[in-house]
């Protein structure tokens, strides 16, 4: 793919890469997609970006950088307390912190994590809005799935890191995948999913 594109509603979006914005925007106009902000430099610096709309709303947001291997490059999850936020995401889930930007400009602080370099990886963007503590999630933001080889150990550690297991780590029914559920402090949730049992998925 040769632009990158990362999604979001107004508190999550999703990212993508591409070499040429304005060249997958037109693709994206072409086939009828909505265009919420054209091709420019981000505001507070010099990347190009853009925004688009799929069918259900949900935005993306197509970034101008060097291919990664996996196009989908980054989540945003807005968050109201950035420290606390990246301590879980580094404690419960074992990411780390790749780097921290401050846009002072615009009243925006943004956290990169995850499990390797931005440039290989797809990682998620914590974004802490000056002021604002809180978010309401609507009904349309579902989860974030991750790979674990212990969805039992994942639980427990979610449970001491300061989250929330909402489904408790065992087999679904029908499959047997081993999973468990869990919510961030802001209320964000994702899936682990056992990394053996999700091969077995795709055989
Ligand atoms: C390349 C990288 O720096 C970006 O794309 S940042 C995009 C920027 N993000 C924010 O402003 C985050 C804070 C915002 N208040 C929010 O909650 O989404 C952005 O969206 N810029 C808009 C623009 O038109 O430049």
């Amino acid at each position: 793919m040769d632009s990158q594109i990362t999604g979001s509603t107004n508190m999550t979006s999703a990212q993508v890469s591409a070499t040429s914005v304005a060249r997958t925007v037109e693709l994206i106009r072409a086939k009828g997609g909505k265009v919420t902000r054209e091709p420019g430099p981000v505001k507070g610096g010099n990347t190009v970006i853009a925004f688009v709309e799929d069918p259900d709303g949900y935005k993306f947001e197509i970034i101008q950088r060097p291919g990664t291997p996996e196009p989908l490059c980054q989540v945003m999850l807005c968050v109201g307390d950035l420290d606390r936020a990246i301590s879980f995401y580094e404690k419960a889930c074992g990411m780390e912190l790749l780097r921290k930007r401050d846009n002072p400009e615009y009243k925006y602080t943004v956290a990169m994590m995850g499990y390797g370099p931005e440039e290989k990886n797809a990682v998620l963007e914590l974004t802490y809005n000056y002021g604002v503590t809180e978010y309401d999630k609507g009904n349309a933001y579902a989860q974030i799935a991750i790979g674990t080889d212990d969805v039992y150990r994942t639980a427990e550690v979610v449970r001491l890191s300061g989250g929330k297991v909402v489904r408790e780590p065992g087999p679904l029914p029908g499959i047997n995948t081993k999973i468990t559920s869990i919510v961030d402090p802001d209320g964000w949730k994702s899936v682990f999913v056992d990394n053996i049992d999700f091969a077995k998925e795709l055989e």
